[in-house]
């Protein structure tokens, strides 16, 4: 087949030490703040049924009235201290910031544009000190960045003319600059989350996006981008032509976990994930359902047992705070995470057997596997089937290493474990000590 220029340049996953933490993050945090947030999803009592972050493309929001709005965009109790705290509880190991989402609002001030957090009421660098206060408490700074740009007069969604073509090159060099003083101003950043780049303007600019990726990573080594960023040079993105992953991980899951290990392909990936059904910035009312932190503690030890990590997002209000839902989650998940964390930290697919009881994670070169359980059955049996040439030598809870659980040899290459009596009503963890064998 034909060589492609700009496809893919690395077959497999990333191997250096900036991926391989990366990989063992586990659970994730991702921040929706802006102008957006000062609607929350509604106006003049109509609620928009999009997601809130959207809602200047509402066809009842006249665009004066949103693109005015930054002007009181003045939130008086954000505290990105707190909210570095309120992460580190919960557990998470890296976050998501959005620097600027499709509207185009920049939350640092950015010399290319007006159109910024500088000439609203705030005037902090929000950027700045989000990036700060997550360094400061030893949780990785990832930073959200649209390239789609609604108020942006040169942006374009697709290149049908002359003059289209020669405005989306303004354009890029617009964007190349914004993503240059991203990395020169915030030097902690340890990657660039990249949205807003399906359409065709961006899907026939591949050979572009493949430089301008070469250009980020020689500006700023070891920088972690997704798949989402680039197009090759025949308007392929996520996948080359060749079906090859460009970028370091795949970064397709939105709102969606894999439900095998073969839908990973072998990459690395994370899953970003709202509370409520949809909708990542702020949002007045939260329409139909919303997760329970165990639901959201599941979602984490299914991405963690594929492979991947979980990435829950946060839309914080006008003012600075989250709503109270939000907050309690990230206590509760962050009780559960302090206990069981060795089940996730650090932690990869198993290559068991999957049960019905939960899932299976476990740390390379270490003989153990890790049960996360959430669905105990009525006869408290846990089915095990180990891997070949791999046997369980001892079972206990994370919780009570000195209490060995009874395991019974089934007759083929399983074992049941049988639990004591007892109201299981948080997903909890055993640890299986294994060994060569069988
Ligand atoms: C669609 C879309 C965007 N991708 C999610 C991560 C949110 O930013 C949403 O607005």
């Amino acid at each position: 087949p034909k060589v492609l220029q700009h496809g893919a340049h690395r077959v497999g996953k990333r191997t250096d030490v900036e991926m391989a933490t990366w990989r063992g993050y586990g659970m994730g945090q991702f921040i929706h703040w802006g102008v957006y947030s000062l609607f929350g999803g509604e106006l003049n009592g109509n609620y928009y049924n999009g997601a809130a972050e959207w809602i200047r493309s509402w066809k009842d929001m006249p665009n004066g009235v949103y693109d005015s709005a930054y002007k009181q965009f003045n939130p008086s109790s954000f505290d990105a201290t707190q909210w570095a705290k309120m992460a580190k509880q919960m557990g998470v190991r890296y976050v998501t910031f959005t620097t600027k989402h499709h509207d185009g609002f920049c939350l640092w001030p950015s010399k290319y544009t007006d159109y910024t957090i500088a000439n609203s009421p705030c005037k902090k660098d929000i950027v700045k000190q989000v990036v700060d206060a997550y360094t400061k408490e030893g949780i990785d700074v990832y930073l959200y960045f649209s390239i789609m740009d609604w108020h942006n007069p040169d942006w374009r969604y697709d290149l049908k003319t002359k003059e289209d073509s020669v405005a989306f090159e303004r354009f890029k060099l617009f964007t190349k600059k914004q993503l240059t003083e991203l990395l020169q101003q915030y030097p902690q950043t340890k990657g660039l989350w990249f949205d807003g780049t399906w359409d065709n303007s961006w899907k026939k600019s591949g050979a572009f996006t493949d430089t301008l990726e070469q250009y980020l990573k020689t500006l700023h080594p070891g920088l972690i981008i997704g798949s989402r960023f680039r197009a090759d040079e025949f308007g392929n993105r996520h996948v080359d032509a060749t079906g090859v992953l460009m970028g370091d991980y795949e970064q397709g899951w939105e709102r969606k976990i894999p439900k095998t290990y073969a839908d990973v392909h072998g990459n690395d990936w994370d899953c970003v994930m709202t509370i409520p059904e949809n909708g990542w910035g702020y949002q007045k009312k939260w329409l139909g359902h919303w997760k329970t932190t165990n639901e959201i503690l599941e979602m984490t030890a299914q991405c963690v047992s594929l492979g991947g990590n979980f990435v829950l997002n946060f839309g914080p209000k006008p003012d600075g705070t989250f709503r109270p839902e939000e907050v309690e989650i990230a206590k509760e998940a962050g009780e559960w995470m302090k206990i069981n964390n060795a089940a996730i930290y650090n932690c990869e697919y198993a290559g068991w057997e999957k049960q019905d009881w939960g899932y299976y994670t476990k740390k390379t070169n270490e003989n153990k596997v890790y049960m996360i359980v959430f669905n105990v059955p009525v006869s408290r049996s846990l089915k095990v089937k180990p891997s070949k040439n791999t046997l369980v030598d001892k079972a206990y809870l994370l919780t009570a290493p000195g209490k060995t659980l009874s395991l019974e040899k089934l007759d083929y290459d399983a074992s049941f474990i049988q639990l004591p009596s007892a109201q299981y009503k948080q997903p909890f963890v055993i640890v299986l000590e294994t060994k060569e064998g069988g």
